[in-house]
């Protein structure tokens, strides 16, 4: 069992301010441990910032997975999605929040504050939480995601040198 095992990492820029208090408690109350990576009021805040911090936190190992909110959680999305090894997923429904790890992994959940209620969030939260990645034919299709990536950033890179 590594250190990060079960330590959920939780971060929201002030669209999702709200609803990132409702859903640490929630995850609290469900002996789930959490990492708050803020943002700690409800001032203008920008979501890039956030996002990223959530991130570092699962590629560092300080936690094994993360939930991120913004506005809608398109632009915390958008921005989780860039790095590689992470798979973000916005989700709107029980339905969508279970196959993003059953066929997804979905190491990141994200959804928005100011367009999912708290009754809604805490049961995408629940649906992601208590299921289990399949497997068999999904991983090769994750797998792709960062094979495609790395080789076009590997290719990019090579074609930008000297410039
Ligand atoms: O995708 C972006 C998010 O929904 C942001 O939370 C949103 O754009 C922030 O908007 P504003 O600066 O108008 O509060």
């Amino acid at each position: 069992m590594n250190k990060a095992n079960n330590i959920i990492g939780i971060a929201s820029d002030h669209g999702g301010f709200n609803l990132k208090l409702k859903i640490t408690d929630f995850l609290k109350e469900n002996n789930y441990q959490v990492i708050d990576y803020g943002t700690n009021n409800g001032d203008s805040v920008d979501y890039p910032d956030y996002a990223y911090k959530v991130v570092m936190g699962i590629l560092n190992n300080e936690v094994d997975r993360g939930i991120i909110m913004c506005g809608t959680g398109i632009g915390i999305s958008i921005t989780a999605n860039r790095f590689p090894g992470i798979r973000a997923a916005l989700c709107w429904d029980e339905y969508s929040a279970k196959m993003s790890k059953e066929h997804n992994n979905a190491n990141i959940l994200a959804f928005g504050g100011r367009t999912t209620d708290f009754e809604t969030a805490s049961k995408i939260v629940s649906a992601w939480l208590n299921t289990q990645f399949e497997s068999g034919r999904h991983l090769r299709r994750i797998e792709k995601i960062d094979d495609l990536a790395v080789d076009f950033w590997s290719k990019y890179l090579k074609n930008k040198e000297g410039v």
